[in-house]
């Protein structure tokens, strides 16, 4: 760490630089914005163009926030106020619904007077109770649910006026009045800044490390669980509840995660920002007006504390952001970041545990369906193509990034997408394109200042630039979002070393070994003059979210995919002829042809060759896709340079396995010797 003249650690708000081991990469994360200051990070999300007229503040309006059935408002705010109570104080703030513009009309309603169930919690250290404070008589106003969805059917989502007069307009009259860096874009979105972090923080992600847990998780080499006890968890709750009732407003979202409603979870989210509370509201399925009377206790609770920072001095710290879970206490707390992937995330890794106890599969993947009913899965890590090959405008979106696979099919966890838009062109992904209007949140993107038209390909801010939108604002969404057992696991990488073929058809023993190597290999940081592509390997194509051993899903997947039938394929939505910087990134078109190609059985009868090393069955022939790019050394004009690139990417593959050759996958020790030998051979 490095020390600043008065010999003090230097808060890292950046993160820690990432480690490369042997040129392989175990985490995805995104590189941090180049600002210094907020006002430098301000100032490249709007592009100058003239004539420069001066944006006047807009004046500030009474919104009408609707306060109606007394009793059903005494009760949520109780269990609100439940919630935002800190555990060494007798009692939680006072709580009042609604806009703070409004404190008076609020507070002369009369307050309810919460009684806040008492929290029992075994730690050794003796707690300090401090019975009355000035911040337990405090008033915080709260947001709740702002925005009921009511019920949206398929049909009613073609009508835009039906999404506006259910109203995400009060968190857009919220963002825009109180969180600087809150605009309105051309066609409607509600462009947002992320702060100094655009990506995700897994090296400061902590899971409480109980007796249960040290039993159950998965912990040491590789895996993405770094422990903390329960006296620091309670330490950073207390921060980020101290830090939210001290607040003005907090916003409060009640929603449910999961469509499969027999194993459907409550979440309660609590954050700072109307920014986090619209993405929330994006991501996760919204309660009908019913569903929300009814919440009751949520099974699952994060205290999001955004920009407000860690104590770096609490144990087990080694920055100012600390992202924590406690299994046992069903709570998540965030501290310096407001980068919102960090509660879907979170919540991912929560349905990682929760699921694989009900025999439920939980996977990384996007998902959708054919007209007759096929239902195809895409794993991929971070950028390899799930969002943008699951909007396929032929086939149902059923999900776009984390589903569920039990016994009786697909669901998904979400009822949003979270979409990469990254040089986005209308042409080639019409669907993402037009889900970007109003109520969709747009992060880090740069606006021309009096226009507001975005330019998708200015990475000023961040590569790492989203849209987060309803699941409903792609056109042919399957609502609800489930569906039968898959028939194809399409295997996703990006190899930016141009030497996996654009897709091969896999065996049961390959599908489990390319699942749990988790291979991608995207290009770091252009600007930084890095040309070199990075090896990426994370188990089960997201270990930055699981919970259990890696070998624990794929056995799981391998059981699903052997019960009911589905073929495994691996697709490089990557380079072809050349690695990066002497080829080019597969275009998108061919990638959808092949992928067209799978989901109607054509490539299941199509004849087939195997590749050297990697012994991958790749078609010879597929329709609409120039048959010379389909075996990669064809497009390579170096032929050497072909060969040494496959068998140095190999070696990456085999010493990154290496870890796994002790584990025994499923009961079948056949299989696991199968899925050893299934991997590159030379
Ligand atoms: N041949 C291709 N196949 C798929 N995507 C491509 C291809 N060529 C370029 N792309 C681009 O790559 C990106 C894929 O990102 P996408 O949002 O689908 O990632 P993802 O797998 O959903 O990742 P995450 O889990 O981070 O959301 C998009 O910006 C897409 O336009
Ligand atoms: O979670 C995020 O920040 C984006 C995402 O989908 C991923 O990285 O897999
Ligand atoms: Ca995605
Ligand atoms: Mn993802």
């Amino acid at each position: 760490m490095a020390s600043t003249p008065n010999g003090l650690a230097r808060i890292e708000t950046h993160g820690a630089k990432k480690k490369h081991e042997n040129g392989i990469c175990h985490d995805d994360s995104s590189a941090p914005v180049r600002a210094q200051t907020i006002d430098e990070l301000h100032s490249l999300q709007r592009k100058r163009s003239a004539p420069t007229t001066p944006i006047k503040d807009g004046a500030s309006s009474p919104f009408a926030a609707a306060l109606s059935e007394e009793e059903r408002q005494r009760q949520q705010l109780q269990s609100i106020s439940a919630s935002l109570a800190s555990l060494t104080r007798e009692t939680g703030p006072k709580v009042v619904r609604g806009d703070p513009a409004r404190k008076g009309e609020a507070a002369a309603k009369g307050a309810p007077s919460p009684h806040p169930q008492p929290v029992h919690h075994h730690h050794p250290h003796v707690t300090p109770t401090i019975a009355v404070s000035d911040s337990s008589l405090k008033f915080t106003h709260v947001l709740y649910n702002l925005s009921p969805a009511g019920i949206i059917t398929h049909d009613m989502c073609v009508s835009d006026t039906f999404l506006v007069g259910c109203g995400r307009a009060e968190l857009y009259e919220q963002a825009i009045k109180y969180e600087k860096g809150s605009f309105i874009t051309s066609t409607g979105a509600l462009a947002t800044l992320s702060g100094a972090k655009t990506g995700r923080s897994p090296r400061d992600k902590r899971i409480v490390k109980d007796e249960a847990a040290a039993q159950e998780l998965w912990w040491g080499k590789g895996s993405p669980n770094i422990e903390m006890d329960e006296h620091t968890f309670l330490t950073n709750r207390e921060r980020a509840v101290d830090y939210l009732n001290s607040l003005d407003k907090v916003f409060v979202n009640d929603q449910f995660l999961n469509w499969d409603t027999e194993n459907r979870i409550k979440v309660r989210i609590i954050s700072a920002r109307a920014y986090h509370s619209l993405f929330m509201h994006n991501m996760c399925i919204r309660p009908t007006e019913e569903e929300l009377e009814e919440f009751g206790t949520p099974d699952f609770t994060i205290y999001n504390a955004g920009q407000f920072p860690c104590n770096r001095y609490t144990h087990y710290m080694t920055s100012s952001t600390s992202v924590d879970i406690n299994l046992a206490r069903r709570e998540m707390v965030i501290l310096g970041t407001q980068y919102a992937g960090e509660m879907k995330k979170g919540l991912f890794g929560v349905m990682h545990y929760l699921m694989p106890r009900r025999g439920i599969l939980s996977l990384h993947s996007g998902c959708n369906m054919g007209k007759q009913g096929d239902v195809a899965l895409f794993f991929g890590l971070s950028g390899t193509g799930k969002t943008t090959l699951s909007t396929d405008h032929n086939r149902l979106l059923i999900g776009d990034d984390e589903h569920c696979w039990s016994d009786t099919g697909v669901s998904n966890i979400e009822g949003g997408c979270y979409a990469k838009c990254i040089d986005l062109s209308q042409e080639k992904e019409p669907d993402i394109w037009n889900a970007i209007k109003f109520g969709t949140v747009l992060e880090n993107v740069v606006f021309d200042e009096h226009t507001r038209e975005v330019d998708y390909t200015d990475k000023s801010v961040t590569e790492n630039t989203r849209a987060a939108y309803p699941i409903e604002y792609i056109p042919n969404a399957k609502i609800p979002c489930v569906g039968p057992h898959p028939k194809n696991v399409i295997l996703l990488a990006c190899d930016a070393f141009g030497v996996l073929p654009p897709v091969s058809k896999l065996n049961l023993p390959q599908t489990m070994y390319h699942f749990i190597s988790g291979y991608t290999a995207l290009v770091a940081g252009t600007e930084d003059g890095i040309k070199e592509p990075q090896a990426t390997f994370s188990a089960c194509f997201g270990a930055a979210f699981i919970m259990l051993h890696p070998t624990k899903y794929a056995a799981m997947l391998a059981e699903k995919m052997q019960k009911y039938g589905a073929t495994g394929w691996l697709v490089n939505t990557g380079w072809s002829g050349g690695r990066y910087g002497v080829g080019k990134r597969i275009r998108l078109p061919y990638t959808r042809k092949i992928i067209d190609a799978i989901h109607s059985g054509e490539l299941l009868t199509a004849n087939y060759k195997k590749t050297e090393v990697f012994g991958l069955e790749i078609p010879t022939e597929i329709d609409g896709v120039p048959s010379e790019i389909l075996d990669p050394i064809n497009t390579w004009t170096d032929k050497g340079a072909y060969k040494e690139t496959l068998l140095k990417l190999a070696g990456l593959f085999k010493k990154n396995f290496e870890v796994f050759a002790n584990y025994k996958i499923g009961g079948d020790s056949s299989l696991t010797d199968k899925i050893l030998a299934a991997g590159p051979n030379f």
